[in-house]
């Protein structure tokens, strides 16, 4: 039994809790505390009669009482702390809540409200949980993670971010813990891993956002981010330590800055399980949106022209799985066009990136092109010679598909398809609202972070919300369940073809995804394609004998465990 007095079995979706704690520090702890729900029996074998209101409740009545708190909370940033502070105080009901008003809960939780909550992170602090590394000392990385308190074994996951690259609004220093704790919260609500089985991380490597470094209350390293060989010692001590000590833990990465993000997974794909969220998570959810919508154009991908519009962690992840796709079917890797800040992508460009050469245009294509600057061409301009059948921003640049370009690709497209990814919504390229004004109705749409379905006519349009949470809840458990040793390509695809499985776009106005309020059933379809995969392809530590029973078996479904209330000397003195 830990320091904390208490020992979960979580092995299975029945967990066990043995408790040797008494009295107060039972209501301290969010694993042990139940509220009011603890029963007569139970507050007197854990010296709780004095220390609660004398009425017991279900956890029906505290998820009424407390549903009714959520919704007096006068904000989102108030709603996200009340829940946050719930979590900390009883965690089964706050996961109880959230998974019965999920669609209601998770813009608070998760994205665009934990964008706000992440910038507000040093002024709003009432605590957080997770683990703090700080690039200046790198000795203490496996102890504080050992203080997180986690059977070592039992670890499935840790979800890590330097917060360079926070969803659309940059490099958030400190406040990043935030957005660990917000994807693990889909881990758990969608796809059933324990709360307990996984740990948020954030590696504080300093900030370059000088917002933050003026700001009095600001709780992180002050001082500009490290980069080259400190921060590469860094990562490489963190990802050596974490395969040491957790066996079993995949490594989730996200946001991070573009560089480090493609560079990190290059380095470490091959050799631990690991996955990075806005990369491969994104583009896997893409990639399932464009089947279903491709299907309802009657044209086969490899005919679609792809412009993407923000080349950096997100875009480019999506454009190479969209062409491995293409390629893995004998067809030719397809025609895309590719912009950054400094407009299309073209192979005189400066600065470009590896990651981003393989969508350079030739300067000869551009050299026939009317342009009013050969060096910086514009999306109206490429938009116009290049005839882009399927539109996608990553460029967190809010508004940038305009109506003049809107317009123009309904000129020549009978149904364009358009997704404008960037989060939080005040970054979205374009409003669904507008885009089916603009294309009357036509176009095929997908937004990162969720939007009201519209309704023209007859047709009530739902918008599909292509955000990873499709998929890395899902992936997540497939690779637990099979203690995968690594993440393939292979593993991803299958998530992506199982997550498009699930669509039915025919109906008019059908959304291209399944919608959050089936998040649960995404994850376990995922789930079962990753394992699958894994398994086929040799990559499974553990043997999968019925995929279904294993993956329904392991998803934990908040209810309060069975208590086993140990003896202890308190209880035969007294
Ligand atoms: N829907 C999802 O699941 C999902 C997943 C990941 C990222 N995103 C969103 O995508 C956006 C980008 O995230 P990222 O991690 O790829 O960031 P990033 O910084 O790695 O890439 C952004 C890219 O956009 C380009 N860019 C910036 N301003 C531009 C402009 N005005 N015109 C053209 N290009 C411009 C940059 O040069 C860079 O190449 C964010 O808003 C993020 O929230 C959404
Ligand atoms: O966090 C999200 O909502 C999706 C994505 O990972 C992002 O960075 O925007
Ligand atoms: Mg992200």
């Amino acid at each position: 039994m830990g320091q904390l007095g208490f020992t979960l079995d979580t092995t299975s979706r029945e967990a066990t809790l043995r408790l040797n704690a008494r009295g107060r520090m039972v209501l301290v702890n969010p694993v042990a505390n139940r509220g009011t729900a603890f029963t007569e029996d139970e507050r007197e074998r854990l010296h709780l009669t004095g220390l609660l209101p004398g009425r017991v409740t279900t956890i029906e009545e505290q998820v009424q009482r407390t549903y009714g708190q959520f919704s007096r909370s006068p904000s989102p940033l108030s709603k996200f702390i009340y829940l946050s502070q719930l979590r900390e105080r009883n965690e089964v009901l706050y996961y109880r809540l959230l998974s019965e008003h999920l669609e209601e809960m998770l813009p608070i939780v998760y994205t665009p409200t934990i964008g706000e909550a992440i910038e507000r992170f040093s002024h709003e602090y009432v605590g957080a949980r997770g683990v703090f590394l700080s690039v200046n000392h790198p000795d203490r990385i496996e102890s504080s993670l050992r203080d997180f308190e986690l059977e070592p074994e039992s670890v499935d996951l840790i979800v890590v971010t330097d917060a360079e690259g926070i969803l659309g609004i940059g490099d958030q220093g400190i406040g990043g813990i935030q957005i660990a704790n917000g994807k693990l919260g889909l881990y758990t609500a969608a796809a059933g891993i324990h709360p307990q089985r996984a740990i948020p991380v954030m590696l504080d490597v300093g900030t370059d956002n000088l917002g933050l470094l003026h700001s009095d209350r600001y709780l992180g390293e002050r001082h500009a981010r490290v980069r080259g060989r400190q921060y590469d010692d860094f990562i490489e001590r963190f990802v050596r330590v974490v395969s040491e000590v957790f066996p079993n833990a995949m490594i989730h990465w996200e946001d991070f800055g573009v560089d480090n993000a493609h560079r990190i997974l290059k380095r470490y794909s091959g050799e631990v399980c690991t996955f990075n969220d806005d990369i491969q998570g994104t583009a896997a959810v893409v990639l399932a949106a464009a089947i279903a919508a491709v299907r309802l154009t009657g044209m086969p991908l490899a005919r679609h022209r792809v412009l993407i519009y923000g080349a950096g962690t997100a875009g480019i992840g999506i454009a190479d799985m969209m062409r491995g796709a293409l390629e893995s079917r004998g067809h030719d890797p397809g025609q895309f066009y590719a912009f950054n800040r400094n407009g299309l992508i073209i192979e005189d460009s400066p600065e470009l990136r590896d990651f981003q050469r393989p969508y350079a245009r030739p300067r000869a294509e551009i050299d026939g092109w009317e342009v009013a600057n050969p060096s910086k061409v514009t999306l109206m301009e490429a938009i116009r010679h290049a005839r882009p059948t399927i539109l996608i921003g990553t460029s967190a640049s809010g508004g940038a598909f305009s109506e003049e370009i809107v317009r123009e690709m309904a000129s020549y497209c009978e149904r364009p398809i358009i997704m404008p990814l960037s989060n939080p919504t005040d970054r979205s390229e374009a409003r669904p609202a507008d885009l089916l004004e603009w294309t009357s109705g036509k176009a095929l749409i997908a937004t990162g972070s969720p939007f009201a379905s519209v309704r023209r006519g007859d047709v009530h349009h739902a918008i599909a919300q292509a955000n990873n949470a499709l998929i890395f809840p899902g992936l997540g458990l497939g690779v637990s369940i099979t203690r995968a040793r690594l993440v393939s390509e292979e593993m991803i695809y299958a998530a992506a073809r199982a997550l498009a499985g699930l669509v039915n776009e025919h109906r008019p106005g059908a959304p291209l995804l399944p919608t959050m309020s089936d998040l649960r059933l995404v994850a376990a379809t995922v789930a079962r394609a990753v394992a699958e995969t894994a398994e086929a392809q040799g990559l499974a530590r553990r043997p999968l004998t019925n995929p279904t029973h294993d993956i329904y078996e392991r998803m934990w479904k908040p209810e309060y465990p069975q208590l086993d209330i140990c003896e202890t000397r308190k209880d035969t003195q007294s």
